[in-house]
């Protein structure tokens, strides 16, 4: 990748050998490291096995979660925040792993409404939701900083799975909780 970002400078018509850009493909290419690092993630290693017994079937919700992705039209950022409530069946998971699913396939080159998706996957695969309801609001660069340039637009997606699709009552108290009007 440093290569890579060397040719890169070359291209855009900068000068790769002058002081200040001398070790910018060595940033860059550790940057994008970390920015793509969800390939080199694996779920269960993510979950660390941190079920617990549920004692009861309550709604769990965790709004908020900040996000950094990639669009993978443009490979320029997307940035929002992630709220994510599941109903557990007879374990919950740990609540910081709610926040490490999103990081996982947030630091991946993405679209939205995939990264919204899987998200909720996880929940209803590895913990055995009875439902989970995935709602992703985010600006994307690629509208802002070119494009159409619209600074003031969010995309908002949401995946609603098994009782979320199912109970109406259950995806508006989700819905209510998140403060959401989706
Ligand atoms: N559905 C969806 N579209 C996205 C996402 N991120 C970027 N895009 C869109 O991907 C599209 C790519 O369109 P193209 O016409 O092929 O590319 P472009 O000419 O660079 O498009 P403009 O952004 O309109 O200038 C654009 O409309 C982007 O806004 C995303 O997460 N979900
Ligand atoms: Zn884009």
């Amino acid at each position: 990748m440093k290569n890579l970002f060397y040719n890169l400078l070359e291209e855009i018509g900068e000068d790769p050998e002058r002081e200040g850009l001398k070790d910018t493909p060595h940033r860059v290419a550790e940057s994008y490291k970390f920015l793509t690092r969800g390939y080199r993630q694996n779920i269960d290693e993510v979950l660390n096995n941190a079920y617990f017994e549920a004692e009861d079937n309550h709604m769990v919700i965790v709004k908020d979660i900040e996000l950094y992705s990639l669009c993978e039209h443009h490979m320029l950022p997307f940035i929002g925040k992630c709220h994510i409530g599941y109903i557990p069946t007879d374990k919950v998971i740990g609540v910081s792993k709610l926040a490490r699913i999103v990081d996982m396939f947030a630091r991946r080159l993405q679209i939205q409404e995939r990264l919204t998706n899987q998200i909720a996957n996880v929940l209803m695969e590895k913990v055995g939701a009875q439902g989970v309801g995935v709602v992703i609001e985010a600006q994307h660069l690629c509208m802002m900083m070119r494009g159409v340039e619209k600074q003031n637009s969010k995309m908002i997606t949401s995946d609603m799975q098994g009782v979320f699709r199912t109970q109406m009552a259950t995806r508006t108290e989700f819905l209510q909780l998140i403060g959401t009007a989706v």
